[in-house]
């Protein structure tokens, strides 16, 4: 067993399009959904404990401890391993709620993919993926690590390899609840699949976006500030918006331009999320599998 504490990143994704093809019975929607991660995230510490108890230690305004997505991931492979060892989480929390970034799904694949580590449980990566399915639609793909094209709900996944640009995110300051926007009456759900892939070039709308920004005044001005500049996209149900550059210097320029009305940040894209080079590197120096 492993003392010392483990530090893990916790990266945001994006989804470069999304469709959504219609809804299903029990009023999930089946999407086709391109996903790419950020190198930008959360940084999350891992202590193992002997008496079998879960804490987080970071207070998180509005999520109550027992609901938060962290405590609930690590609950449910504490119970369905068996395991009998305890964690102390701590975590800094730079990702914006709500945003559209996957922050919630992301510390939930982070959990499960430390603590399958540190409590030496040996899951294989489709078995935390199934488990991550049921806190979220969009854990798997956090779990995998690799930028993919998502069908279903989001957990059928093929690994994708889109370009890796520079992005500006911008972070209007508003939470969008994606069962709002997912239960909203005018939401197009009648996209026609796209059976090729890579996805052909003019498929990169997000359908989400019509109803966000009629409900949501602020992303539609981050949709139009951002939109000067580059082709600007909402991500997931929003908030955050995003338009990709060619290198730093541009994103970090236009950031700077926009930094009087609204904030934001830029990252870079990747393909091989940052938590997993991590684990991969981790792995290199001990010897150990880390996943
Ligand atoms: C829309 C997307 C795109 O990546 O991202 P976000 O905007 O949330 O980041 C995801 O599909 C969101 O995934 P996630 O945030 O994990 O959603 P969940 O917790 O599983 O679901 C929240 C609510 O959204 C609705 N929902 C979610 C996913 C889906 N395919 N169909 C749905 O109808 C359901 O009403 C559900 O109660
Ligand atoms: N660890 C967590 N981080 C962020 N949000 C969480 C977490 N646990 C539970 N939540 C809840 O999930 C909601 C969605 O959060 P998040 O995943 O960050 O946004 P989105 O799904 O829009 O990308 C939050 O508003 C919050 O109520």
């Amino acid at each position: 067993m492993q003392n010392d504490p483990l530090i893990l990143p916790s990266p945001a994704k994006l989804n470069l399009m999304l469709h959504i093809l219609g809804r299903r019975e029990d009023g999930y929607h089946e999407l086709q959904t391109l996903f790419q991660f950020l190198d930008y995230g959360d940084e999350m510490t891992f202590s193992v404990r002997e008496d079998g108890e879960i804490r987080l230690l970071t207070e998180f305004a509005g999520v109550p401890h027992d609901h938060n997505l962290i405590v609930k991931a690590a609950r449910q492979l504490q119970a369905q391993s068996g395991c009998t060892l305890g964690i102390d989480i701590h975590i800094d929390k730079i990702l914006p709620m709500g945003g559209g970034i996957g922050g919630g799904s992301s510390n939930a694949a982070t959990t499960l993919l430390g603590l399958n580590h540190l409590w030496g449980l040996g899951w294989s990566e489709d078995q935390l993926a199934a488990l991550g399915l049921n806190l979220g639609a969009d854990v798997p793909v956090f779990v995998r690590g690799h930028a993919a094209f998502a069908e279903g709900v989001g957990e059928k996944l093929s690994p994708e390899y889109p370009e890796e640009p520079w992005y500006v995110v911008l972070v209007p300051q508003v939470s969008v609840s994606t069962a709002e926007i997912f239960s909203h009456p005018l939401l197009t759900r009648n996209s026609l699949p796209i059976k090729v892939r890579p996805v052909p070039k003019g498929n990169s709308r997000n359908d989400c976006e019509a109803v966000v920004t009629e409900l949501y005044p602020d992303v539609r001005k981050a949709l139009n500030l951002l939109g000067k500049y580059t082709e600007a996209k909402l991500t997931g149900t929003g908030s955050c918006i995003f338009g990709a550059f060619p290198n730093e210097a541009d994103a970090d320029k236009v950031l700077h331009l926009l930094a009087d009305t609204l904030t934001g940040f830029v990252a870079k894209g990747s393909n091989v999320s940052m938590l997993h080079r991590k684990l991969q590197d981790l792995s290199k120096e001990t010897g150990t599998r880390y996943s």
